[in-house]
């Protein structure tokens, strides 16, 4: 079968416009195949008749007539189409074709493979009882002629609907290849458009997306436009006080021209007093130095080793005890005697004695009274002069009393008033450029062992060493030193150091009367401005009880007392040295004499205070003292003056040589 055959069923036009054209309702093979074999069988089966050309035989005119097939079949037609072109076509159903056509008139059998496939009219032809009964027998020849003119009449019926078809068929085949045209532009359409579903659904995903996007955008456009607002209103408000500050910053400018020039005027003016205050400080300086020096030379002349006596006051519960008869002449004089009137001779030769020293204060002397004497020597430790304080005397003699005192302000001893005192003129001197640093240590010395009182369970070794080989200062080893910013960190450490040696007393049985107590304040100044420093050292002594040792009542103290004895004789035996300037002074021969070898030495002031007891009982010890503190007043130490300075200027009043030392 040709390709054009092939193809024809499902080219042709919808079934209406087949009916209306007069084209036979199309079944296998192509139109002119179909033709062929219509008027081949027409010629072998007289019975078949074409199929199609029943319902109205129509003329090859009216056929034209009711064929629209020039006009223009809309796409929506031609997509309807196809389902009944195909239908009629089905090849599969030739059986249902044939029965189709009415019973009584031959049905031609348009089929492209007769061979293969009889025509259901040829099979059915030769069992119908009608075709059999018009068999004519072959003598019939009147018959004969009636079949074969009918079959004639036939055959011209067929011709005629041949013709037709054949007039119809450039036209059916036209009205295809438009068919085929139009198919294949629907196919390209369809292509289009399904390629364009596809594009869409892309896009329409994509549309998503940038919904999606533009809601998010959306959003944050209203958030950006809300904070435009905000940020509006605020840049309104800053915009505002931007105003509002250039208003009151041109008032202000105008406020600190004004104010620059009083300013200028009171840096004129504050140049001015600061060097007034230069100069004043300066005059200040001179003028301290020189009451420094006066200060010395009075005490010069007043004797570097002062000697005070103290007679102290009986107790209340000591007032049944008998007291020895003491006068006071003037304030530096002193007699006493023994009240008793049973004595012998030779105690009736020693009953009466008179002292002068440089002071003698008498049983209602307060501290304040001893302080007023004693303080002229702190000052002289401020001004750079080592200074030593003993409190001399036998047991309950009233050392302690005096040293340490008591709690309350009019009883303070010399300890705390020095304390006071000192860091008084330092905030003074501080003002006038000073700066200075105190340091302090508390020790006692016991059968001549040094004790720290402020680390008393220290068991490494505490000895008097040399500071070095060129100095001739001294220090303990192992003794803690402490360096006190304020007059209340001294005070805790004055306490604390009381009640180390208070402690000891219980435990030792009266340990503290029969040790040496010394507090030992360094005080390092510097005046940067002047280029003066100056360093002393104020020793405040506590001796031991000065009474003798007596063999009948005393064997248990028999030691200490010794030793006790031996470093009063070696201290006496320094002072006595000192005062015949000596070449060598035993300075070694005790604990308390080498540590206070350099306040004892030639740069020194020191001030004996004799504690005296009022009672009969202890006449003889009070004249024991009494003498001792003689001796000692006679000694006269050449005082040198611990001063570095490139300041002199005080030549009216230069002091001796020795008393300043030049920085060169
Ligand atoms: N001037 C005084 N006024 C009032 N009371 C005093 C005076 N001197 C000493 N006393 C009192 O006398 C007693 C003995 O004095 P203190 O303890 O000072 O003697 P001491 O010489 O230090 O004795 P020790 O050697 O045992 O330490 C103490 O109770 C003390 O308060």
């Amino acid at each position: 079968m040709s390709e054009g055959a092939s193809k024809l069923p499902s080219r042709l036009p919808q079934p209406g416009l087949r009916r209306a054209v007069g084209i036979p309702r199309p079944m296998q093979g192509s139109c002119s195949t179909m033709t062929k074999r219509v008027t081949r069988q027409s010629m072998s089966a007289p019975d078949l008749r074409v199929v199609g050309a029943k319902p109205a035989a129509a003329s090859g005119a009216q056929a034209r007539r009711n064929v629209p097939a020039r006009a223009p079949i809309s796409t929506a037609q031609r997509n309807a189409q196809p389902s009944s072109v195909t239908a009629g076509v089905n090849r599969k159903r030739p059986a249902a074709v044939a029965t189709a056509v009415p019973a009584k008139k031959p049905l031609v059998q348009i089929d492209g493979n007769k061979q293969n496939k009889p025509a259901s009219a040829e099979r059915v032809a030769p069992q119908n009882p009608a075709n059999k009964q018009r068999k004519v027998a072959a003598w019939d020849t009147k018959g004969q002629l009636e079949l074969a003119n009918k079959k004639i009449e036939r055959l011209q019926q067929e011709k005629e609907n041949l013709e037709h078809a054949s007039v119809q068929l450039p036209i059916l085949t036209e009205e295809l290849d438009v068919c085929r045209r139009e198919k294949e532009r629907v196919n390209n359409d369809l292509k289009e458009a399904r390629k364009k579903i596809k594009e869409n659904e892309g896009l329409s995903m994509e549309c998503g997306h940038l919904r999606a996007e533009v809601e998010c955008l959306q959003k944050r456009g209203k958030e950006l436009d809300m904070k435009i607002e905000q940020l509006a209103s605020d840049l309104a408000a800053a915009n505002e006080k931007i105003r509002d500050l250039q208003s009151k910053e041109h008032i202000l400018k105008e406020e600190l021209t004004r104010e620059r020039s009083v300013v200028k005027n009171l840096t004129d003016r504050l140049q001015e007093a600061a060097d007034k205050e230069r100069q004043h400080l300066d005059d200040i300086f001179k003028l301290n130095q020189l009451r420094r020096i006066m200060h010395n030379q009075i005490l010069d002349l007043k004797g570097n080793v002062r000697v005070f006596c103290r007679v102290r006051p009986p107790l209340d519960q000591e007032n049944d005890k008998p007291i020895c008869a003491f006068d006071f002449p003037d304030d530096g004089s002193l007699e006493v005697k023994s009240s008793q009137d049973t004595q012998n001779a030779r105690q009736k030769k020693l009953d009466k004695a008179s002292f002068s020293y440089d002071k003698v204060f008498p049983p209602n002397s307060g501290q304040s009274d001893i302080y007023e004497e004693l303080s002229q020597l702190v000052q002289s430790a401020l001004d750079g002069y080592n200074v030593c304080v003993f409190a001399y005397g036998q047991t309950g003699s009233g050392k302690t009393y005096t040293m340490e005192g008591g709690t309350d302000p009019d009883s303070q001893g010399m300890i705390p008033r020095a304390v006071k005192t000192i860091f008084e003129s330092i905030a003074v001197q501080e003002n006038l450029g000073w700066q200075f640093t105190v340091k302090c240590s508390f020790l006692e010395i016991y059968n001549e062992t040094i004790r720290d009182l402020l680390n008393p369970n220290c068991n490494l070794p505490h000895e008097v060493k040399m500071l070095d080989t060129n100095s001739e200062d001294v220090y303990v080893s192992n003794l803690k030193v402490e360096t006190v910013p304020s007059i209340d960190a001294l005070e805790v450490l004055i306490a604390k150091a009381q009640k180390n040696r208070f402690v000891a007393a219980t435990v030792m049985n009266e340990h503290s009367s029969r040790s040496h107590s010394i507090t030992q304040l360094k005080v390092e100044g510097k005046n940067s401005t002047q280029r003066t420093e100056i360093r002393s050292t104020l020793n405040l002594i506590d001796l031991a009880g000065s009474e003798r040792y007596r063999s009948e009542n005393q064997s248990d103290r028999k030691t200490e007392t010794c030793s006790i004895n031996k470093s009063l004789a070696s201290l006496s035996l320094v002072v006595l040295k000192l005062a015949e300037k000596a070449e060598h002074i035993p300075f070694r021969d005790s604990k308390l004499t080498h540590l206070l070898m350099p306040s004892l030495k030639g740069n020194s002031k020191t001030l004996m205070l004799v504690n005296i007891a009022p009672f009969e009982d202890c006449f003889h010890e009070t004249l024991s003292s009494l003498r001792f503190a003689s001796r000692v007043s006679r000694v006269k130490v050449d005082s040198k003056r611990q001063v570095k300075s490139s300041v002199s200027g005080l030549a009216s009043c230069k002091p001796r040589q020795a008393d300043v030392c030049q920085r060169q």
